[in-house]
């Protein structure tokens, strides 16, 4: 029977984590063991992101999957699919060609497993790639999904973070830059009474288009309360200052200039 796991959620979630944790109690069960050459296992993830280490995939709780099963590609068309076989992809949203949802069709025709790892929505909470798409496919919402794929076991995991502001539940993730030294000078913590717009000429100015590779310099998981639209300018030019999971010591101001 074709079986797909999805774990998705915004950034620091642990969806890398507990798809690694699936794929090493896979290996483990000896069940996708490389027979005659024939490789059953492949974990993959996209050449786009460039914080992981050369070869390997890893989670921020110290979880990896590394050697020759671990393969760097620009499009999931490119991995060879073997009957039974277990494919595991991080990084799954930015395979926004349609190879996500190909690569399913292919595991699926021949009765293997898909285990996949990504962000179902970008900083402004727009669909990201095709990771969302793949998560309905077994509700019947889409053509795909039919065949072999519709007899599917299908689990969804829709993982949530910490709001870096408030601390709550947090299911998206915003893109964050520094205020300039000039903007908090006017308009920064401490100025009461006033609640200007945001300049949006930060020092590292916010980028809009949708990839843009990137950790905690650059994002947060916020709760929808906090999404602002996705862009938060942050009054601090510490990059490494204590705002993940914790709204202590945070000072994260709404795209318009509010603070929160
Ligand atoms: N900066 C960090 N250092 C160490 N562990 C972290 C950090 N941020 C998050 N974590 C933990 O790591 C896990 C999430 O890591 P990961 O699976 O890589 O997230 P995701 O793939 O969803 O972005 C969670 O268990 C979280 O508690
Ligand atoms: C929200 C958002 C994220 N990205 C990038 C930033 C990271 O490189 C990855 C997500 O990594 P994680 O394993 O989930 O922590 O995606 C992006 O390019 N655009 C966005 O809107």
């Amino acid at each position: 029977m074709p079986r797909l796991y999805v774990f998705m959620g915004p950034m620091y979630s642990g969806k890398t984590s507990e798809m690694l944790r699936a794929v090493r109690a896979a290996r483990q069960s000896g069940a996708f063991t490389t027979d005659d050459g024939v490789r059953k296992l492949t974990v993959a993830r996209s050449r786009m992101d460039t914080r992981s280490p050369p070869g390997a995939v890893v989670s921020r709780d110290g979880l990896e999957e590394r050697g020759e099963h671990v393969l760097v590609v620009d499009s999931l068309d490119e991995l060879e699919v073997v009957p039974g076989g277990m494919v595991a992809c991080d990084e799954a949203q930015f395979f926004g060609d349609g190879s996500l949802l190909r690569l399913w069709e292919r595991v699926a025709a021949q009765q293997g497993a898909l285990l996949v790892s990504g962000l179902d929505r970008d900083f402004r909470g727009r669909p990201f790639g095709d990771v969302l798409a793949l998560s309905r496919l077994h509700l019947g919402d889409a053509a795909v999904g039919s065949g072999a794929a519709g007899d599917a076991l299908v689990e969804v995991r829709r993982l949530v973070s910490r709001c870096a502001v408030c601390g709550s539940a947090g299911a998206l993730t915003a893109r964050v830059s520094g205020a300039t030294p000039a903007w908090l000078e006017e308009f920064g913590p401490g100025k009461a009474g006033r609640s200007p717009r945001c300049p949006h000429e930060p020092s590292a100015p916010i980028k809009s288009q949708q990839v843009v590779v990137g950790d905690r310099e650059t994002y947060r998981a916020v709760c929808s309360q906090h999404h602002a639209g996705g862009l938060l300018v942050r009054a601090t030019a510490d990059p490494e200052s204590p705002l993940l999971g914790s709204a202590d010591g945070a000072v994260l101001f709404h795209g318009s200039g509010e603070r929160v």
